[in-house]
């Protein structure tokens, strides 16, 4: 289990790159992450399905007054008893729900339509960016942004969401506050039918507003739940985002669990996992008693706002009603309009948590965009295939660094001409993985230049080999694609490393990298070099799980299938170093080269 990181760490993974995220650059954010959408390959469909969902918003905006006219009908009807109009009345009720429903049954599907056509593009725009120039692996390395995975699949997902079901995008709320401007405007022209003219006295004069009292009232009374609403929704945003971050690290912290479940039986050490999964669930529920503090305030604000939107007007207009200046249809007509008018001007106040939901989204989604596009200068220049003939490394003054600047090693000039085997050896911790992860161009801080032949005809095999999710064929062909490959040859060399017994499951979908052991796994690793037989060969510590004879048949096998390869590998055991040509040895920080002598051998 990952210990919790620092509070300052933890608000700057958060954040990304930029602590502080100025709304406006959030906000700019978002419309470009909104903009490359609709001018992609599929913007034919984006259009298309907007100006769908505009439409549906003109037909919902078209039922809502509808309704006000019919309610403004219905009690007049019912003032002056008149029977014979009910059931006319109660025929267009039905009509105008049924106009209602329809157009809330066409926003979901429009809707959602949209949504995944939306999602599956900027998915694919994620992926595509997160996968090129090795950000994933150098996102880790450096530790820029809490869980990538999670801003990739979830608020990707709530961004580009229509619907209600994860918060809606910033799309939908612009359209819905568009829409809700056009429906204040036409409550407003219901509302100037019921409205007094309202006059404000100023230095002792008396001047006249345009419009009416409801108008004004309503305005007035819009403006002052916005302003408190949007205060006490503040802290909704942090605890919303925290939220995001805390439940992904939970969710982590099992995954990591569930990985490593072996060595946490062995050990007996479910107590300190479970304790730190504690600790980790504790951070949910202190956040989460903090937003539900701040969701209390926010909905006992818009509980309140709401409830008095709908007294309010009768407050204003009974008095004209009871004058005679009104009919008592016009009383409900003009309760409906106003309640409707501020709800249309009011759009923030309603959809505050919605909001606030999606700011803590782009917020992470900007953070992302930052570590994803963050350019690190890097120290060591890396030349793949800038080799000169018959050298397949060359390194000059190179000096590497840890990720914070501090000196790790340094390996003045190196070259690996063709066919040499060379072994590193040093003490642990020195830099050896560093060293090799410098060689393949992984490892940008430090200073000095790396030349490497060609990336497609060298491998690195690791100390703990990836196994894809897959078939076993699959983790053998890797990263060539299983179809690449006959059966058969892949069944000999299974058989060949001794693993022979796991043929029959060649095909099967199994989670492989649980389920074959460690030495197992290193042995997978040699059927792949014998499949692929690179001609530069990176080890690192590829042979530490397998028992002396197994680790020299590695070799062996190597060595006969690939007489000529180079071959650059971490080993601690000495007998190993027995199948090299040239030794690198890492001490104190300098590298000492040399050619490995008969005796020696
Ligand atoms: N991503 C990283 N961020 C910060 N420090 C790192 C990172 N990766 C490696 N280091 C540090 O660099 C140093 C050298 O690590 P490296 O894995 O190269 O050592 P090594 O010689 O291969 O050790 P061993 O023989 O134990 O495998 C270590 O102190 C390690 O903590």
């Amino acid at each position: 289990m990952m210990p919790p990181p620092a509070h300052a760490e933890e608000t700057r993974r958060e954040a990304g790159l930029q602590p502080v995220q100025p709304a406006g650059a959030r906000w700019a954010h978002a419309w470009r992450l909104c903009t490359r959408y609709f001018v992609s390959q599929d913007w034919k469909w984006a259009w298309f399905l907007v100006a769908c969902y505009c439409a549906v918003e003109v037909g919902t905006t078209y039922a809502f007054l509808l309704s006000n006219t019919w309610q403004r009908d219905f009690y007049d009807a019912i003032e002056r008893r008149q029977g014979a109009q009910f059931v006319s009345l109660v025929v267009m009720f039905m009509m105008i729900a049924g106009l209602a429903i329809g157009t809330q049954f066409l926003h979901n599907i429009v809707g959602w339509t949209l949504s995944i056509r939306w999602r599956h593009w900027l998915n694919d725009w994620y992926l595509g960016r997160w996968f090129a120039r090795d950000r994933f692996y150098e996102i880790e390395r450096l530790r820029m942004i809490d869980n990538p995975d999670q801003r990739i699949a979830e608020d990707v997902r709530a961004f580009t969401s229509m619907g209600l079901e994860y918060g809606q995008s910033p799309l939908s709320i612009a359209i819905s506050l568009i829409f809700s401007l056009v429906r204040a405007i036409a409550f407003a022209t219901i509302l100037l039918q019921t409205s007094s003219p309202l006059a404000i006295p100023l230095f002792g004069d008396r001047i006249p507003l345009p419009g009416g009292d409801l108008i004004w009232f309503s305005i007035a009374y819009v403006v002052l739940g916005t302003t408190v609403i949007t205060w006490i929704g503040k802290p909704f945003v942090r605890r919303k985002m925290r939220e995001q971050h805390y439940e992904a690290d939970y969710r982590a912290g099992l995954l990591h669990v569930r990985r490593n479940g072996e060595q946490i039986a062995f050990s007996h050490a479910q107590n300190i996992e479970q304790d730190g999964l504690k600790t980790a669930f504790a951070n949910i529920r202190r956040n989460f008693f903090q937003l539900m503090l701040a969701n209390a305030g926010l909905s006992a604000g818009q509980d309140i706002y709401q409830r008095t939107m709908t007294v309010v007007p009768l407050f204003l207009t009974v008095p004209k009603y009871f004058a005679g200046a009104i009919t008592f249809g016009q009383v409900q007509a003009a309760r409906d309009a106003f309640t409707q008018f501020s709800a249309s001007l009011s759009y923030i106040v309603m959809a505050y948590p919605g909001i606030a939901r999606q700011v803590a989204n782009i917020n992470r989604l900007k953070a992302l965009d930052d570590a994803i596009d963050y350019e690190r200068p890097r120290g060591i220049t890396f030349m793949p295939g800038g080799t000169p003939d018959g050298v397949a490394i060359r390194v000059e003054g190179l000096e590497l660094r840890r990720p914070n600047g501090a000196p790790l090693m340094a390996v003045a000039d190196w070259t690996v001409r063709d066919g040499e085997r060379w072994v590193i050896q040093g003490p642990s911790g020195t830099g050896k993985t560093t060293l090799l992860r410098a060689i393949a161009g992984l490892w940008p801080d430090g200073a000095g230049q790396v030349a490497m032949t060609r990336r497609g005809r060298a491998m690195l095999v690791p100390q703990r080999l990836y196994l894809p999710l897959g078939t076993l064929k699959g983790a053998v062909c890797f990263p060539d694609r299983p179809e690449q490959h006959d059966d058969a040859t892949v069944l000999a060399l299974l058989e060949k490393v001794g693993l022979k017994a796991h043929g029959t499951a060649l095909h099967e979908l199994r989670m492989w990298q649980e389920e074959l052991s460690p030495g197992e796994q290193q042995r997978v690793a040699l059927a792949r070099i014998l499949l692929k037989r690179p001609t530069l060969l990176i080890v690192d510590e590829a042979t530490s799980a397998l028992d002396a004879d197994n680790a020299a048949f590695f070799y062996r096998a190597v060595l006969d299938a690939m007489p000529d390869a180079t071959i650059v590998s971490v080993v601690h055991n000495e007998k190993l170093a027995a199948y090299h040509t040239h030794r690198l040895r890492l001490h104190h920080g300098h590298a000492t080269a040399a050619a490995i002598t008969e005796d020696e051998a």
